[in-house]
């Protein structure tokens, strides 16, 4: 109702043109029956022909309201398809990632597609053909029963059971689409991560597992289909041959009244003429419910997404938005006790990834944070834009706690890098320039990430198209667009997430002396894996499964000799080992070390 509500006063105008195509529909056969009874008394051929141009008008206008008819509720129906697909858009760019990691991205595509698809047939065709149905049979009804009473019980005795056909038959096409609908999801689902995955499925030889999982699938969505098809197809012959036989029982019970004289052939023709304009409305009824029960399914798949409601949100009460305060430079965050925990699935109780982490960092200042895979870094760097909340403790930008920033702004004052850089098929220059105001930023920008020489080496420059049907970027070339695209909007604070585990360590010593002059006055968090990424912070976090194993600055936790410690040996003597054409990582001396 509610997508349909802005265009109600359309919508009435297209049904009623509806009404008035069929009313005049309707009155054809009345005129066929004076025409033909003034034959049979022999009347001039003055009265016939006048007969006759009344016809052909109400033809006319009858093709007028149907042209309207259909221009208007078909073309409604298209605009409230594109309504509720600009709100089911806007509000997937709402939910949080959390919602994502439990839906299939191939299953959104099938609902973005196919399902509008089903509601707006519901929404518009089957609307229109449910009014010509009602107002059809009402009409034809009507004049069967001003015609004969009597005939027209006859005529109907036997379509008494299609009422029951439609509700048994909607039901299970209902039911039906739903499981098409549902595998049709599964089949998307599967094609996308094939041609994401389409590397690692060569590499492993799985080409033929692949085509097997996909032939089942298909095959399945297939014999669903064929399903679906053997209950629509079973609409059409039994109203068929239900109203057939009351057109039998009408041919017979009439045809001896028109014998015996009680009734004119004009009224006996007139009336035969109705029981079909009765007939072809109950058939397209059996199709009616069909497209309502196709709409229906698919609008509840639809209502899955727009019924989900963001994990994250702008400040609502008892929560109050507060303002961040002016700033020039970069902003101070501190993490009070904070902990998390990813949702857990039913029956299983959540786990804590982060317990109980406490640190300060002032405006200006750098945060590094160490830690084995799986320590936690990515989890606590995700709690500062608000990608997931904490669970526990609280994210505080200068003061203020991040849950109640507005999101907008919360998101301006941040650059995130995270782990995976994803860039846009676009050109280079509006993904580096993506969110940021002025082009000269991008450009600056790259020259912080190492990118202005690569960029200016390719023969587009700037304009080179990206991703599909545009160049790839090489692993570290991408990390580092990804660098530069979150410095381009200048933000206050800098997140990076292990922003640079795939440029060699010449090319990341100088990033991050650039970086260090370009963050001058930032705040930055930097995760990593690598010892050298973080080394100058000003403060050094090194997380061991979800809790602070020890923090201070480099020379401190050096001269601790304890887990910083330990960790710096080690990439020393890998880097050693990989600096040594002869070493190998996997030789035992590593493993000890
Ligand atoms: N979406 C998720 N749902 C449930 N658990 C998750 C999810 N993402 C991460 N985890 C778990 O949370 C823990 C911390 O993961 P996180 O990605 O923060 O580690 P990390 O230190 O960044 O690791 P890496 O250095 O390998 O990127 C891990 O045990 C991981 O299995």
């Amino acid at each position: 109702m509610p997508w349909v509500k802005p265009y109600r006063w359309r919508i009435a105008y297209g049904l009623l043109c509806v009404v008035l195509s069929t009313a005049m529909f309707s009155w054809l056969p009345t005129l066929i029956r004076h025409a033909l009874d003034a034959m049979a008394a022999g009347a001039p051929l003055r009265d016939i022909l006048k007969t006759a141009a009344t016809m052909v008008g109400v033809t006319l206008g009858m093709a007028v309201f149907r042209f309207q008819m259909r221009e208007i509720l078909n073309g409604v129906s298209r605009i409230i398809e594109h309504d509720l697909r600009e709100d089911l858009f806007a509000h997937l760019a709402r939910l949080d990632p959390g919602w994502y990691g439990r839906t299939r991205t191939g299953e959104l595509m099938a609902k973005l597609t196919n399902d509008i698809g089903a509601v707006r047939m519901a929404v518009g065709p089957a609307i229109m053909y449910l009014t010509n149905t009602i107002f059809g049979g009402v009409f034809a009804l009507s004049f069967m029963i001003a015609i004969s009473p009597r005939l027209t019980l006859i005529a109907l005795a036997p379509m008494i059971v299609l009422p029951l056909i439609t509700l048994r038959l909607g039901k299970a096409i209902h039911d039906r689409f739903e499981r098409v609908q549902a595998r049709f999801g599964d089949l998307t689902t599967l094609v996308q991560e094939h041609l994401s995955g389409l590397r690692i499925i060569r590499a492993y030889r799985q080409e033929d597992a692949e085509q097997r999982r996909f032939d089942d699938i298909s095959r399945d969505y297939l014999e669903r289909n064929v399903a679906l098809v053997r209950l629509n197809a079973m609409m059409g012959p039994s109203f068929t041959f239900f109203a057939g036989l009351g057109a039998a029982a009408v041919l017979g019970f009439g045809g001896a009244q028109v014998v015996a004289g009680t009734i004119s052939v004009g009224a006996f023709v007139a009336f035969g003429l109705y029981l079909a304009n009765l007939t072809w409305p109950l058939i397209a009824l059996g199709w009616v419910t069909s497209l309502f029960q196709r709409g229906a399914a698919s609008m509840t798949r639809l209502l899955d997404i727009l019924d989900a409601t963001p994990a994250v949100a702008d400040p609502a009460p008892p929560r109050v938005a507060v303002p961040l305060p002016p700033t020039s430079g970069g902003r101070g965050i501190t993490l009070e006790h904070v902990r998390f925990a990813y949702p857990a699935r039913e029956g299983e109780t959540p786990r804590e990834v982060l317990q109980d982490i406490s640190v300060t960092v002032p405006p200006g200042a750098t945060l590094g944070i160490v830690g084995a895979t799986g320590s936690g870094k990515s989890t606590l760097l995700e709690l500062i834009p608000r990608l997931a909340d904490v669970t526990g403790g609280r994210v505080l930008i200068d003061g203020v706690d991040v849950r109640d920033i507005p999101l907008a702004v919360l998101r301006q004052e941040i650059g995130f890098v995270p782990q995976e850089s994803l860039l846009f098929s676009e050109t280079l220059a509006t993904n580096l320039g993506y969110g940021s105001e002025n082009p000269d930023d991008a450009r600056w920008a790259s020259e912080v990430a190492q990118l202005r020489e690569t960029i200016e080496g390719f023969p587009g420059g700037w304009d080179t198209m990206l991703g599909e049907r545009g160049i790839n970027l090489s692993g570290g070339q991408k990390q580092r667009a990804s660098l530069a695209r979150a410095l381009a909007r200048r933000p206050s604070v800098v997140i990076l997430d292990d922003a640079l585990s795939a440029v060699d360590t010449h090319t990341e010593a100088a990033i991050l002396r650039e970086l260090r002059h370009a963050l001058a006055g930032r705040t930055a968090i930097i995760a990593s894996h690598r010892i050298t990424a973080i080394r100058d912070a000003n403060w050094i976090l090194v997380l061991d499964e979800g809790r602070v194993a020890e923090q201070g600055t480099h020379d401190e936790l050096l001269r601790r000799q304890g887990r910083y410690w330990t960790l710096l040996r080690r990439q020393q003597l890998e880097d050693e080992i990989e600096g040594d054409p002869a070493g190998r990582p996997e030789e035992p001396a590593l493993r000890s070390g």
